[in-house]
């Protein structure tokens, strides 16, 4: 097994990271720019060190990263979310260094990330797409592509992700307008100008599934995370199971995660997004190459460490789960707990916790990197814990995470708890009637 790992990240997933390498006997090296020297990721790793230049591209500084883990003597580094976790130079360099990059593939993260090429994949395996095109080569190509298809339809950058390039056209003069527009945002945001369009779908539930691939063509999934409860593409509540699914339909997303993960020779752990709608038709969207901040509601329904799989995948070992032995139990609910005013456009709040009391009990986890006297800082993103709480039944989950947020206190600044507590009494919630609508729709009576 590895003996010593870099953790190229910070804050929550660093700790997480930190956490399952523990369990597994691996010495841990964290980086850190100087605003997160006092965080408690730094202190819970056995070396840690100041990347440059600060405040955020220190996290970003590949060859500075791989530089630093060959002179610390680490022999794996692992990415985490964000940052350089779905950046193939990045693991090509750490190859290349001789060092182990604790994920997927470089080739397959290069696939996965141009959305026109995952959706080329998926039409071959026959996994139902929503009607759409591929790269246009002109405002009047969408234009008679989007006749076909039918308005709203929605434009996206081929080199986009996770909501980055995304426009809606309710018709034609709205189309015309904004395809010049998405491709100069396309081209300097990604720096690849092509966009395509896609039929978009009102109001759909975003329900991605858990992939898990060894480096000998094991692969398994882990079921799924309703990813609904969304604003502005930034998550807020995640779910799993989702309340929708049946375990047919289930079964065939499933199925359909492994055979584009087979495909593309996928390995390590990565999820497969799709849309929903009411009638359970499922509809690929895109595949993300990494661990996501909402894995922990997979890991409390099936007892699997997701984290030391990634680890014990990337150092060569089998994957020693059968497909048979995931079973979903219960259900688990993610609360992100973020230094956001849910009250004011939820705009960044920073400054210094003055008090902080995490609630615990049956069925409740906290992961996250925040102390009393943590001083948020305005560089990163708003998150600053995310709170788990599990149960056997949907109406028992619900009760604990209303209890278990009724719990917490974060003093010194804003978050968006009292939002969720409102969520957690909201019938619709609770019903499990939400779409990716529920929070823009929800907004003004909720709070
Ligand atoms: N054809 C079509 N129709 C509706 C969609 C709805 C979403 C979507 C999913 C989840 C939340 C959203 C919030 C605002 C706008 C879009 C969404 C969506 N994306 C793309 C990136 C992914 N993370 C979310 N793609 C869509 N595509
Ligand atoms: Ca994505």
């Amino acid at each position: 097994m590895f003996k010593k790992v870099l953790v190229a990240n910070r804050g929550e997933i660093a700790l997480r990271i930190i956490r399952a390498c523990k369990e597994l006997g691996i010495r841990t090296v964290a980086i850190y720019c100087e605003p997160d020297a006092t965080a408690r990721y730094v202190k819970k790793a056995d070396e840690a060190y100041l990347v440059t230049p600060g405040p955020l591209r220190g996290y970003l500084n590949i060859y500075g990263i791989v530089e630093l883990a060959k002179n610390v003597g680490a022999d794996a580094i692992h990415p985490g979310y964000g940052f350089l976790a779905e950046n193939p130079q990045f693991a090509e360099a750490c190859t290349q260094a001789g060092i182990t990059f604790i994920g997927p593939n470089p080739q397959a993260i290069r696939k996965m990330g141009l959305k026109d090429e995952a959706r080329r994949i998926a039409q071959k395996l026959g996994i139902p797409l929503l009607p759409g095109t591929p790269p246009l080569h002109s405002i009047d190509e969408a234009v008679s592509a989007a006749r076909q298809i039918g308005y709203p339809v929605m434009v996206k950058a081929v080199a986009g992700g996770g909501g980055r390039g995304l426009r809606i056209c309710y018709d034609e003069e709205s189309l015309r307008r904004q395809i010049p527009i998405a491709m100069s945002e396309a081209k300097k945001a990604f720096g690849d100008e092509r966009v395509f369009i896609e039929k978009y779908l009102e109001r759909p539930h975003h329900i991605e599934i858990q992939i898990m691939a060894d480096k000998y063509g094991k692969i398994i999934h882990l079921g799924e995370r309703d990813c609904s409860i969304q604003r502005r593409h930034q998550k807020l509540i995640e779910i799993a199971p989702s309340l929708l699914l049946t375990e047919k339909v289930r079964c065939q997303m499933g199925e359909a995660a492994k055979r584009l993960a087979y495909e593309v020779g996928y390995d390590n752990v990565g999820t497969v997004e799709f849309l929903v709608d009411e009638n359970l038709n499922y509809y690929f969207l895109e595949m993300n190459t990494r661990i996501q901040v909402e894995h922990t509601i997979t890991e409390e329904i099936t007892g699997i460490d997701l984290v030391q799989n990634m680890i014990k995948i990337a150092y060569g070992e089998p994957l020693e789960i059968k497909q048979y032995e995931v079973t979903l139990n219960g259900y688990a609910i993610q609360c992100r707990i973020n230094a956001e005013d849910p009250l004011n456009d939820f705009l960044p709040s920073t400054g210094t916790v003055t008090a902080y009391y995490s609630p615990g009990g049956f069925g409740i986890r906290i992961d996250g990197h925040v102390t009393e006297g943590y001083n948020v800082p305005p560089y990163y993103d708003s998150l600053l814990a995310k709170l788990v709480a599990r149960g056997r039944t949907w109406e028992e989950t619900v009760r604990r995470m209303h209890r278990a947020l009724s719990e917490y206190i974060i003093r010194g600044v804003k978050t968006t708890i009292p939002l969720y507590i409102k969520i957690m009494e909201d019938e619709d919630f609770r019903k499990g009637n939400f779409s990716t609508k529920y929070i823009e729709e929800k907004l003004p009576s909720l709070l």
